[in-house]
């Protein structure tokens, strides 16, 4: 993995230091607020496992911050609520896609889906009676809706048509306008052009 380091002059929201696994090599850089970096990289190269080392979901050295504060001073919940992680398959833990937000999330992720093109019953409806490209579309929503610092996203588009990955890519600029973070693994060097200013590619640790 090649190292980079921001050379911006915004303070970082994130930012990684030497961060390291059995499968990710030492990496270091920052992203401010409002900002996109993209992660490119090989199948199987270790962009997964950075996202999941990132959100403390897996274990590994090295320190990460937000906002200058060390993940370690924070409660392993509190940091997954700012410092969101949303797999390439994400989980469904209820039936419907509505039952996974909290009563304060439910009218921000209903203007969300509209915003995705996905209608309100397509959020009530049994998750199992989604398509592919809808359930990718709705996790975005379930993640965006929780209002987090920093989303580290996992090919987010991979199963969706060329007008739902415009709709999606807007969604996300519009969030990064207001402050959000974004960590985006792609293996479209477009989209990564389209919403990032840096790029850190990701290569396997020997
Ligand atoms: N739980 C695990 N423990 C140890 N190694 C793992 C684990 N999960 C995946 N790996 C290995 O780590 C390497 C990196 O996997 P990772 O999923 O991060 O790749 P990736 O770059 O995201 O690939 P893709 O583009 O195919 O999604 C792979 O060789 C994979 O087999």
């Amino acid at each position: 993995m090649s190292i980079e380091t921001n050379l911006n002059t915004l303070p970082a929201r994130l930012q990684a230091i030497g961060l390291c696994s059995a499968v990710v090599a030492p990496v270091s850089f920052g992203i401010a607020a409002g900002e996109c970096l993209a992660v490119s990289g090989r199948s199987g190269a270790g962009k997964t496992r950075l996202l999941r080392l990132i959100a403390d979901l897996d274990e590994g050295g090295g320190d990460v911050m937000l906002d200058g504060v060390s993940r370690s001073r924070f409660p392993a919940p509190a940091w997954r609520r700012e410092v969101i992680y949303q797999s390439a398959e994400p989980a469904w833990w209820r039936p419907s896609v509505a039952e996974h937000f909290k009563p304060e999330e439910q009218e921000r992720a209903v203007q969300l889906a509209g915003r995705l093109a996905l209608p309100a019953d397509r959020l009530s409806a049994d998750i199992a009676q989604l398509s592919t490209g809808e359930r990718q579309r709705a996790a975005l929503v379930r993640s965006l809706a929780r209002q987090p610092k920093v989303l580290l996203l996992d090919e987010p588009t991979s199963a969706l048509d060329a007008d739902n990955v415009r709709r999606v890519e807007a969604l996300l600029q519009a969030c990064m306008n207001d402050g959000l973070a974004l960590m985006l693994v792609t293996h479209s060097q477009e989209q990564a052009a389209r919403l990032a200013r840096m790029t850190i590619q990701v290569e396997r640790r020997r």
